[in-house]
């Protein structure tokens, strides 16, 4: 145990009062069994479920696949702009209860559109709860619109053309699904009209496919953050590049578990990444999926890398500096965790 907590309850403590941003999020992923199984009721729509331990037993992943299959067929539930709302407060209120202060959240608006849901109708009840939650917690928010990569350029372009009219709620872009065989490459394209447009922009990459991905993410879409970037560890000279530069990660501990991109927590590589300078950040990816919010995947990856107090404070403090957020938002952020730490 690292001299700085007596106990493992100490540093759980020390974790959960700890100003931070969560980076890495995605709402269909905050979907808790209660609240499907309350949509499904609501909207009369049939889960393959009869109990919510059924639901729990059925989220064992070997890969991310295997995920992803269950997380489209989930998010059926949700049907109106009230679901979407209730599904983005439910997360808001868990994260304020993290410590949270910023959340930088994505959206798959094609895992909706494809159902016949109205762009409209996902985006006004995510940002109405948005909307709330600064006003009720003073938390700030940023909205990040994934393409599935599984799918089209030419689907990712339309599903740009459908954001446009909400282009003043949407800050970014992003790519994720299925990585392997779907590399950055891609959607060079669309990647550059939203950059054109003035939309900030972040890639999975490096969780289940090659450090070449990372490069691809960063050499032919000119991402602004990695999103996961595990398998960079592999490249010397790719980490040697993402700490020069001062790259962000958006690691996701519980997720690599449940998703066996780590065998053990104790494999985990966020302390290599922290040792070799990288802006490493702990984030919770589909926290009703892989177990746990965000305080839970801090309090697992440093009760397993036994991760000191300074550690822990420079996670917090690179959630920030990561973060979508102006230099004045991020200083008082900074100045918020230096004070709790002092
Ligand atoms: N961890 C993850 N990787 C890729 N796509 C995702 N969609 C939701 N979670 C994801
Ligand atoms: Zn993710």
């Amino acid at each position: 145990m690292a001299d700085d907590f007596a106990t493992p309850a100490d540093r759980a403590a020390f974790i959960a009062a700890l100003p931070k941003a969560e980076l890495h999020l995605h709402i269909e992923g905050s979907l808790e069994p209660e609240l499907m199984f309350e949509l499904a009721r609501r909207n009369g729509i049939a889960i393959p479920f009869a109990t919510i331990d059924d639901v729990r037993a059925a989220y064992a992943f070997s890969n991310l696949q295997d995920f992803l299959d269950i997380y489209y067929q989930g998010m059926g539930v949700l049907q109106t702009e009230q679901d979407f709302y209730d599904l983005t407060a439910a997360y808001l209120a868990r994260a304020h209860a993290d410590g949270v202060r910023h959340a930088e959240i994505f959206f798959d608006p094609q895992g909706h559109t494809a159902r016949g849901i109205p762009f409209a109708t996902v985006i006004g009840g995510i940002t109405r709860a948005l909307d709330d939650a600064q006003a009720q917690y003073d938390m700030s928010s940023r909205l990040i619109m994934c393409f599935l990569r599984h799918l089209s350029e030419a689907e990712a372009e339309a599903t740009l053309d459908e954001a446009r009219p909400w282009l003043d709620r949407i800050d970014g872009v992003g790519l994720d699904s299925s990585e392997v065989g779907h590399p950055p490459a891609k959607f060079q394209r669309v990647f550059a009209r939203a950059r054109d447009l003035g939309l900030r922009l972040v890639a999975h990459a490096g969780e289940e496919g090659p450090p070449e991905y990372v490069h691809e993410a960063l050499d032919l879409l000119g991402v602004d953050r990695i999103d996961h970037g595990n398998r960079s560890l592999e490249d010397e000279a790719l980490v040697a590049r993402l700490a020069d530069d001062a790259m962000c990660l958006t690691v996701c501990p519980l997720s690599n578990l449940k998703l066996c991109v780590v065998d053990d927590m104790t494999a985990h590589p966020l302390k290599t990444m922290l040792d070799a300078g990288l802006l490493a950040t702990v984030n919770s990816d589909d926290p009703s999926y892989f177990g746990g919010y965000v305080n839970a995947n801090y309090t697992a990856v440093a009760d397993a890398l036994d991760l000191s107090r300074d550690e822990l404070v420079t996670l917090a403090r690179n959630s920030f500096l990561g973060a979508f957020l102006d230099d004045d938002a991020k200083a008082r952020h900074l100045a918020a965790i230096d004070a709790y730490a002092a």
